[in-house]
């Protein structure tokens, strides 16, 4: 079986309050987007898994792929598979990439060898991988609480808008990128916020990460405002960064403006 795990962005992040667990509760919007990995899974003797494309940290049982697996594995007769990844998503970016293939993982084996894992308990397992993960195994725009593990439907469509994605190559890790927030309530309640049009997002819809990031990584707030400049309705951070996206009313080609840096562009779902 093949599939293309997609990476997210956050459209609005409120980081509200640390919980007695370490973890901190969020408000956010989280919206797929077209950036995506490849990921074969085929029958085999024994359980392997390899990767090619971008170089991921740590080896393979590290792997959130073979996590999921192992998971699956253990709660379930499953037999051996060949696990080979096309790493295309930047690491460490905001973009959820990680938590993309393991959710990728559990559908897929759910899916070839008929486990009838209920959706709910496909949610519980992504949830023992990471806050992000239960987002992509319904994989389309939703408002997300508490961990960011937990959704309500978004009255929000993007759909026919191009958004442009920047990643300058910052690998900022997420535990550091939380430890530098001190957690306030929001001014604005992003469910009302993202109903108005998009060109009043630049005043209301906020990523908390950015204040305490950008003075760190001033290059973060400069690809933010060149992505203003060239025309973007709404600009911001994804997640605790690197990456930066803007979202365009047409079809923009911005390679060469952001030569140096990886970017992606694309219609919006
Ligand atoms: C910041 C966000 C916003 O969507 O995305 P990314 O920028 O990583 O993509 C997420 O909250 C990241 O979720 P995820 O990357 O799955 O984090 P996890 O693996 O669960 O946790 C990594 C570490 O981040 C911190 N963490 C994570 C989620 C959360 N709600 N509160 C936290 O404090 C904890 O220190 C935890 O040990
Ligand atoms: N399949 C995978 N793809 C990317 N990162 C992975 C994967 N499996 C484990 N990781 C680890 O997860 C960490 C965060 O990954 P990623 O999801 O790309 O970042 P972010 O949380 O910023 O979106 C990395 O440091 C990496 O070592």
């Amino acid at each position: 079986m093949l599939v293309f795990p997609n990476a997210k962005i956050n459209i609005g992040l409120n980081i509200v309050e640390k919980r007695a667990d370490g973890y901190h509760n969020i408000e956010s919007c989280f919206y797929p987007v077209g950036w995506s990995d490849a990921l074969e899974i085929t029958l085999a003797d024994e359980f392997s898994f390899r990767s090619d494309g971008i170089v991921i940290p740590g080896n393979s049982s590290d792997n959130l792929c073979t996590k999921a697996y192992q998971m699956i594995a253990a709660d379930y007769a499953l037999p051996a598979v060949k696990m080979h990844l096309l790493k295309s998503i930047p690491i460490g970016a905001g973009l959820g990439g990680g938590s993309a293939d393991a959710a990728f993982v559990i559908k897929a084996l759910n899916e070839q060898f008929d486990l009838k894992i209920s959706f709910e308990k496909q949610l519980d397992y992504a949830r023992r991988l990471g806050s992000d993960c239960a987002f992509f195994i319904s994989n389309k725009p939703a408002y997300c609480f508490q961990k960011g593990d937990e959704f309500e439907d978004i009255d929000l469509n993007l759909k026919g808008k191009c958004i442009v994605l920047v990643n300058p190559g910052l690998h900022i890790s997420t535990v550091e990128a939380y430890s530098g927030i001190v957690p306030k309530r929001s001014e604005h309640d992003l469910h009302n916020v993202l109903k108005e049009p998009i060109e009043n997002w630049k005043f209301k819809v906020k990523n908390d990460f950015e204040a305490t990031l950008f003075p760190i990584y001033p290059l973060l707030g400069e690809i933010k405002e060149a992505l203003y400049q060239q025309g973007a309705l709404y600009a911001a951070m994804s997640g605790s960064g690197s990456t930066l996206f803007g979202i365009f009313e047409l079809e923009k080609d911005l390679q060469k403006h952001f030569a140096d840096y990886k970017v992606w562009q694309g219609p919006l779902d």
